[in-house]
């Protein structure tokens, strides 16, 4: 996950941003011959940094490093057998990475070339152009767990807490939470269709496909929210798309070519999406009355510098409301405030 955090920042700094020299590296790249004379895990990584390097690819060593342990069978180079760091490889492999190492160098992100990614300790089919998962969303699933053990539907009560997940990409928030939470339920909604079949398949994958019901629908539409299952939900969350619409262009090649645009443009303002969670939340959430984002002024928001505006929101009054706290350089969080 290292890697992402300091990956992350490249890809949003993207080309003219942050001093990046980055640029489109694959305009100039040309099939290569197969790697006579090196055969080894070690040697490999060297040779793919260095290529990586020269063609101004981000995160050079780990990118190498991701691949070559993927095609010999280990999610990192370091968990490798030390015997095979020198050992050489089949023509196989050497065809294997040389191929995958092509997509890097056409700025394909490497969870995308590696097809999984970890997210919570979990193992998740990474398909384009489905949102990747980024490390600072792993910090809006700690909150909603935090805050769900201090609720009385933590403990014991079947079929709680029931949580709706708008917009659920790759199905990573959905399913951390449901495997995280035993009682739990989830409705995961998404109005694209790839990300609706990945989280299928990561459902299925991570065998948590009971508990919870994937629908895809466009939060935006009218006719909606009227064919919910299970009735009004105990906590919305949200990892919407968050970019301002004239941001987009500024993305890195990695997030410009490879993920899907409705994935991260939030509009003028980038607040499309969460102003109609806001306005829909009453509906959404149990004990309608109290709506804890009432106190979150929009035009508020919409003057914070945010790039991400990952949300909760529970059915529970939170007498102050929400605050917004930036954790860093990507997001604004809204979170409520305790007493
Ligand atoms: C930033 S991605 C987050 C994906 C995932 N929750 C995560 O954090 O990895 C936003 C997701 O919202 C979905 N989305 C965008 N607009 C939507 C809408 N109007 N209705 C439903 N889903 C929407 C996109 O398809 C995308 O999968």
């Amino acid at each position: 996950m290292e890697l992402w955090g300091r990956m992350l920042w490249a890809l949003l700094s993207g080309p003219g941003r942050g001093g990046s020299t980055l640029g489109w590296a694959f305009s100039s790249w040309q099939p290569q011959p197969p790697l006579a004379g090196l055969s080894s895990a070690t040697e490999l990584v060297s040779h793919w940094t260095r290529v990586f390097e020269r063609r101004g690819i981000p995160e050079a060593r780990e990118s190498s490093e991701y691949i070559v342990a993927h095609v010999l069978g280990a999610k990192t180079f370091q968990s490798l057998r030390p015997a095979l760091w020198t050992q050489p490889l089949t023509s196989q492999q050497l065809q294997c990475i040389q191929e995958l190492s092509s997509r890097r160098l056409q700025r394909m992100p490497v969870q995308y070339i590696l097809g999984e990614w970890d997210f919570q300790g979990l193992s998740l089919r990474m398909v384009p152009p489905v949102f990747i998962p980024r490390p600072e969303t792993e910090e809006l699933v700690e909150w909603v767990l935090e805050e769900v053990a201090q609720r009385s539907y933590a403990v014991g009560s079947p079929g709680s807490p029931l949580i709706l997940e708008v917009g659920c990409g790759s199905g990573a928030i959905s399913l951390s939470l449901l495997s995280q939470l035993p009682q739990s339920r989830v409705i995961a909604v998404d109005k694209g269709e790839a990300a609706i079949s990945l989280t299928h398949e990561n459902a299925q994958r991570l065998q948590l496909q009971d508990r919870i019901w994937i629908i895809h629908l466009d939060m935006t539409s009218e006719r909606s929210w009227t064919h919910l299952p299970w009735g009004p939900v105990d906590l919305v969350v949200s990892n919407p798309p968050y970019i301002f619409h004239q941001d987009m262009e500024q993305l890195a090649p990695e997030i410009r070519s490879y993920e899907d645009p409705a994935a991260l443009d939030g509009g003028e303002e980038g607040m499309d999406i969460i102003s109609h969670i806001l306005a829909l939340a009453p509906q959404l959430l149990k004990d309608s009355g109290h709506l804890p984002g009432q106190e979150a002024d929009p035009a508020e928001l919409q003057r914070r510098p945010s790039n991400q505006h990952p949300l909760f929101l529970t059915a529970q009054a939170f007498p102050q409301g929400l605050c917004h706290s930036e954790t860093s350089s990507m997001q604004t969080q809204l979170c409520p405030v305790r007493g």
